[in-house]
């Protein structure tokens, strides 16, 4: 799985002129990486992820995954089958419970399974260490670092190689955070996920593989971890 942006731009419409938040950004995600994206409050880091989810469209260039664009791919179908999407607010369905909240975006995913949708849900929350007595409570009562691991487990029930993540341990604190974090790295070591996180977080972005900083409408690279 290789996901690619292509000379990739955006811009707002800013009175009558347009005003760039990046342009010609080249960048290559891969399996098996676990990916941090900083920069200052407005440089783009959820316009690029909005992007990369395909919740909007680029204004110029294009995403391309395994070498097709996403366009040709069909936005939907990309961000049902290809993606999982992790919030800071976890956006959980509250009156739901925690495996119901999972079979949810099961129902709408191609993702076919063998077992019971009920039964994959369960796995997936024990995968990140949810057991089925919290897995069978309405999520409004579990707490926050249970919740996003929840989130996480939701993201992964279309059987995705790529989680998307904006922030997710914005509402935690430092030690639930490490929590979420070391669930992100198991599933890049052990699963051979992409693992792509928006953080303000300057320690928390030295857990990952590469970080990108993006500044005044580009971005520098830093690699910890050679990629083949
Ligand atoms: N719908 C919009 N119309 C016009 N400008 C917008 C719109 N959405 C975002 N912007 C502007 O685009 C820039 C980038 O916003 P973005 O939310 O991507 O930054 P960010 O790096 O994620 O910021 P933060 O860390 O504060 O969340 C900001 O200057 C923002 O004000």
């Amino acid at each position: 799985m290789t996901l690619q942006t292509k000379e990739l731009g955006y811009y707002y419409l800013d009175g009558s002129k347009n005003r760039y938040i990046f342009q010609d950004l080249n960048l290559t995600f891969e399996k098996g990486v676990f990916y941090s994206i900083l920069g200052k409050s407005g440089s783009g880091k959820t316009t690029l992820l909005s992007l990369l989810s395909a919740l909007d469209s680029p204004k110029e260039g294009e995403i391309l995954l395994d070498g097709i664009s996403l366009k040709v791919m069909g936005l939907a179908s990309y961000r049902r089958n290809k993606i999982g999407i992790v919030f800071q607010n976890f956006n959980l369905i509250p009156y739901m419970t925690a495996v119901e909240n999972v079979m949810v975006v099961m129902s709408v995913t191609d993702n076919q399974s063998n077992v019971s949708a009920k039964e994959y849900a369960l796995n997936l929350l024990k995968s990140v260490e949810i057991d089925q007595t919290t897995a069978e409570r309405l999520v409004s009562n579990l707490s926050g670092g249970e919740q996003q691991r929840v989130a996480i487990a939701r993201s992964l029930a279309t059987n995705c190689d790529i989680i998307i993540a904006d922030e997710p341990t914005g509402n935690l604190d430092d030690d639930t955070a490490v929590g979420v974090i070391d669930i992100f790295r198991k599933l890049v070591d052990e699963e051979n996920k992409c693992v792509i996180m928006v953080t303000h977080s300057q320690e928390i972005a030295t857990k990952t593989d590469i970080i990108m900083y993006l500044n005044k409408g580009s971005i520098n690279i830093l690699k910890k971890k050679e990629v083949v």
